[in-house]
């Protein structure tokens, strides 16, 4: 894994855009901290019999804008550092976007390829017992985020419920349409990512149904990202996952490899078609395309590859996939980077909608869904630019001032007691 800690590039992401905004110390210093980290360590049964014990965090960073909300995570290399850089940036995230949520984050350290569907379901709700304490659909309100899914969500608001002694399922967001899921929350990270990839190209002038794109990674919010970017007319020329990448100058069939993706272990390092080339992950960065959208993990574009980055646009679907220093060569550049926070909104803007439509038993159209989320998406798309523009900083310093606006009159507005 790598040796970039994530923590440090949001405290130095913080600190930027408080410096924009003349900030003294005091008035942001509690978006530097997470209010709360649990880590926890828990039994499963093994299908063989034997007991394994797993690592697992929650972090709440901030709930000064409401109750935490925030993704988990399962996976072999997650550790503390990461888990706070991601609550961090759901609480920018939602912030500048204007929803009433801070942020948090989940993990387990585990590779759930690894286990059985029913060791998964045992791990999913152990630890879903020993963070009961912190979450609940009024103060911290987990989602899916890398290799875990409806079904996981599922699992947690079953064992929640259990615990409660009724049914809750505003406990979490993400979950099948059958339990109080919303129509569109699966797709709508990826449905997030082409409006800003729509929208940013449009500010551009680069004309959407000529650009060339390439996507880093092929789950939730790759593939879907793919699937609808393709739909505004874009030629999707490179995808790949964690076993390496596809490339076609002539555009790739994304639904010829959704379709082949769609069977549990299958990886694109096994998929042929004539005309497709095997590429390494660091050669999809690198390939020649207009739009680069990470789609993956975190410190994907570091120093060591952002020289060699040759498109105009980068559109971060995954969470922190540039690292701070690579952030300054692609300025000097002149690549455009839509941040994080502003680009993969669009799940938790439909967790939102799900949660509230759980809280008021309504069940929302699909039309309305994304019409909605379209709106808001595309408010925040507007002011970002506008203040990117008015100030002469880049695309992520605007957001952060937006969103640490927000967060520290919402901060001072509680006030400090005593
Ligand atoms: N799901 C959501 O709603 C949201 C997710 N995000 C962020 O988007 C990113 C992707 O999440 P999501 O799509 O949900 O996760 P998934 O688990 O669905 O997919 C992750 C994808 O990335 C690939 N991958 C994993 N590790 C690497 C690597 N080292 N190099 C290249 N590819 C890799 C995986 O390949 P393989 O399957 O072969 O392992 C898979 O294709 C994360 O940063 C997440 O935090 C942000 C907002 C919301
Ligand atoms: O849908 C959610 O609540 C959170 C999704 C998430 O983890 C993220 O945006 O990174």
């Amino acid at each position: 894994m790598s040796t970039y800690n994530p923590y440090d590039n949001v405290l130095e992401t913080i600190r930027n855009a408080a410096s924009i905004l003349g900030l003294a110390e005091s008035d942001y210093a509690t978006t530097m901290y997470p209010e709360r980290e649990l880590k926890v360590s828990f039994p499963v049964m093994m299908d063989d019999g034997t007991v394994k014990i797993f690592e697992g965090y929650r972090v709440q960073h901030s709930s000064s804008r409401g109750p935490c909300k925030g993704g988990i995570r399962y996976h072999q290399d997650v550790n503390i550092d990461e888990v706070k850089a991601l609550a961090a940036w759901m609480t920018f995230k939602c912030a500048v976007v204007g929803i009433p949520y801070g942020g948090a984050k989940g993990a387990v350290k585990v590779d759930p390829s690894k286990l059985s569907s029913a060791e998964l379901q045992r791990l999913t709700r152990r630890y879903t017992a020993m963070i009961a304490p912190l979450i609940g659909p009024d103060q911290d309100i987990p989602a899916p985020d890398v290799n875990t899914n409806g079904q996981v969500m599922g699992w947690i608001m079953d064992t929640y419920s259990m615990l409660k002694g009724h049914a809750i399922p505003g406990v979490v967001t993400g979950k099948p349409i059958e339990i109080g899921g919303s129509l569109g929350r699966v797709e709508a990270t990826g449905r997030g990512v082409m409006i800003t990839t729509r929208e940013s190209l449009k500010k551009l002038g680069i004309p959407a149904d000529k650009a060339r794109v390439a996507i880093q990674g092929m789950g939730n919010v790759g593939s879907i990202s793919a699937k609808l970017i393709a739909e505004l007319g874009a030629k999707i020329v490179a995808v790949s996952d964690v076993s390496g990448g596809l490339y076609s100058s002539e555009g790739l069939n994304i639904s010829a490899i959704r379709e082949y993706l769609s069977v549990r272990g299958r990886l694109l390092k096994d998929y042929n078609e004539p005309g497709v080339n095997h590429i390494t992950n660091q050669e999809l960065i690198t390939c020649g395309a207009d739009v680069l959208v990470p789609a993956a993990m975190e410190n994907q574009i570091t120093e060591k590859n952002a020289a060699d980055i040759q498109v105009k646009v980068i559109v971060e679907g995954a969470n922190g996939p540039t690292t701070v220093a690579a952030d300054k060569i692609l300025e000097e550049k002149g690549i455009v980077v839509v941040p994080d926070i502003l680009a993969n909104a669009g799940g938790v803007v439909v967790s939102y909608f799900e949660w509230v439509q759980n809280l008021q038993s309504l069940v929302w159209d699909e039309d309305e869904v994304n019409k909605t989320l379209n709106r808001i998406m595309c408010k925040a798309i507007d002011e970002v630019f506008d203040l990117h523009t008015e100030k002469k900083i880049t695309l992520r310093a605007s957001a952060y001032c937006l969103a640490l606006k927000k967060l520290v009159t919402a901060k001072n507005i509680r006030g400090i007691f005593p």
